[in-house]
């Protein structure tokens, strides 16, 4: 079976002026706040709601799968009925899970969060790949053989992460360019040269990118890099800014708000999806909702 990739299901996401990623993150304050339990079912009641008031209004959710874990087998019960009910309302689902290992291990969890009929696949997955971009080679098989998606953390929104990622490796690169290098370049291998990749890297909008050695001007040619951009909302950043933080990388940019949008309990959580979205919208392309 022929599957439409990951980058041009992105693409019709961004056609249609939607790029908010609308986070799915049931920490216990929230949770409190919601008048739910800080529980599997808890969890489960916020990302439900989450995705029936994100659907058609905001390009993807993203649960923070860790939320989600800390509840053992329950918590991932709970987040197979979400990743249903966001299937079902045909918003794309970003698994923020953050893993890395060995080449052969790594493989496992492409297999848990990619692999056509898994209990809990997903559309995308977060990786690390500071064991090196060859340990991703079994998901990046994923990524053209069952139409995946990728976000390769490359420069991460929090204070500390400087210390690793601005570090040189022996080949002059930083860690942080190296991973858009790499990712980069995947897509212009395996994408064409127009549309955007299904390769994307995670760069924290809270950053000074240059400072990490990325370099954010125009790309000539190839497909568009997809950017998961964590740290708007709650962590400062301001989404219109996006234009003079990412550059020319920006274009296939996913917003994402988490805090921001779940602070305030249920209610109104439709009108703070919607008012997020458009405000997304409005900054990356000057279109009112
Ligand atoms: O660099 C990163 C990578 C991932 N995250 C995750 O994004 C959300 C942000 O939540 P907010 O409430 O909008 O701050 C959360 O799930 C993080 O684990 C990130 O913040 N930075």
């Amino acid at each position: 079976m022929t599957h439409r990739s990951f980058g041009d299901r992105l693409a019709a996401e961004f056609a249609a002026g939607r790029h908010l990623c609308a986070g799915i993150d049931p920490h216990g304050p929230l949770l409190a706040d919601w008048g739910v339990g800080d529980d599997a079912a808890g969890a489960e009641r916020m990302g439900r709601d989450v995705v029936a008031a994100a659907a058609g209004v905001a390009a993807c959710v993203k649960p923070q799968i860790a939320f989600f874990e800390r509840f053992g087998s329950a918590g991932f019960a709970a987040l197979e009925r979400v990743f249903e009910d966001a299937r079902a309302a045909g918003l794309l689902v970003v698994a923020d899970v953050k893993r890395g290992d060995i080449g052969s291990s790594f493989a496992a969890y492409g297999d848990a969060w990619l692999a056509p009929g898994s209990p809990l696949e997903a559309d995308a997955m977060t990786v690390v790949a500071y064991q090196g971009f060859g340990t991703l080679t079994s998901a990046l098989e994923r990524v053209e053989r069952d139409g995946k998606g990728l976000f390769v953390l490359a420069a991460t929104s929090n204070a500390e992460a400087a210390e690793v990622q601005q570090a040189r490796r022996a080949d002059g690169r930083s860690v942080a360019a190296a991973m858009v290098e790499d990712a980069t370049a995947w897509n212009a291998a395996h994408g064409g040269e127009g549309g955007v990749g299904s390769v994307g890297v995670v760069l924290g909008a809270t950053l000074d990118l240059a400072a990490f050695g990325i370099d954010t001007a125009e790309r000539p040619t190839g497909p568009s890099l997809p950017v998961l951009a964590p740290g708007f909302g709650h962590q400062g950043a301001r989404i219109e800014a996006a234009g003079a933080i990412f550059g020319g990388i920006g274009h296939a940019l996913l917003a994402n708000e988490s805090r921001s949008i779940l602070n305030g309990g249920p209610n109104g959580l439709s009108e703070r999806i919607r008012e997020r979205a458009a405000a997304v919208r409005f900054a990356l392309s000057g279109e009112p909702a």
